[in-house]
């Protein structure tokens, strides 16, 4: 499904990525792991082409996409949930949820609804009169619209209290057991545990641990030296 080879990227002169090694198959959840400032968000904008890799390959279901326009790789089958959500605050619910929606598979506005109670009963308030967490369910429900093959999130709970969070949570863990491919950024990794199946870590813009759930959860080495604060 997203298979990504050496990557490296820069900003101007300043090296972040050395080499990212990362790959999600078919109905696998994969996390990508590791503390502030490591590569995650650069990793995510290398992959979607909002950033040139300086090396490296991306592969969509075997397309070679290294560096491709952000609507060829979302045409590829790749849905971003960014950082900061990046709604549109002057449409409601439901057009944030038609405006980039691509028609054609399991997942339309109704799906959506039910997914998400709280957008329906949202859903002519406009994107700006939304709760932060209200805005991430619009995130996730308007990526899902593009009926991606993965589904890539980048720190989709960061700054939402803690029942909302487990919302959140719930609904990937859901999306998972529905056979969804899913690419999750996050902090929490003992959330996360619950429901990954394999789990990549990077520090330094290097990948520094890869293995399963099984494995992370057999090794708390991995969280107190690459995770911890
Ligand atoms: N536009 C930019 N120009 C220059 N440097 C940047 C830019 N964006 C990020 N960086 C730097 O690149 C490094 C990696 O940042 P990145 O956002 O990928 O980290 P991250 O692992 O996603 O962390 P966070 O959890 O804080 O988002 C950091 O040192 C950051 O300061």
């Amino acid at each position: 499904m997203l298979r990504v080879e050496g990557l490296e990227a820069a900003y101007g002169d300043s090296r972040i990525l050395f080499g990212i090694d990362l790959q999600v198959g078919k109905g696998e959840v994969v996390t990508l792991l590791g503390r502030n400032g490591m590569g995650k968000t650069t990793t995510i904008k290398s992959i979607f082409g909002l950033l040139k890799p300086r090396a490296g390959t991306v592969q969509v279901n075997g397309e070679d996409l290294t560096g491709a326009e952000p609507h060829k790789i979302a045409h590829a089958g790749l849905g971003l949930v960014p950082e900061g959500r990046q709604i549109f605050p002057t449409l409601n619910v439901h057009e944030n949820l038609v405006a980039t929606a691509r028609p054609g598979g399991k997942w339309t506005a109704p799906r959506i609804y039910e997914l998400f109670p709280r957008l329906e009963e949202r859903r002519r308030n406009m994107g700006s009169q939304l709760s932060g967490g209200e805005q991430q369910m619009l995130a996730i429900g308007r990526a899902l619209m593009t009926n991606p093959r993965l589904i890539v999130l980048d720190e989709a709970t960061e700054g939402l209290a803690p029942l909302i969070r487990a919302d959140i949570w719930a609904v990937l863990a859901k999306l998972k057991a529905e056979g969804e491919a899913i690419l999750v950024i996050d902090k929490n990794v003992d959330a996360l545990t619950k429901f990954a199946d394999r789990h990549v870590v990077i520090e330094k813009g290097q990948v520094v641990w890869t293995g399963t759930n099984t494995e992370i959860l057999a090794t708390p080495e991995v969280k107190d030296r690459f995770l911890h604060v």
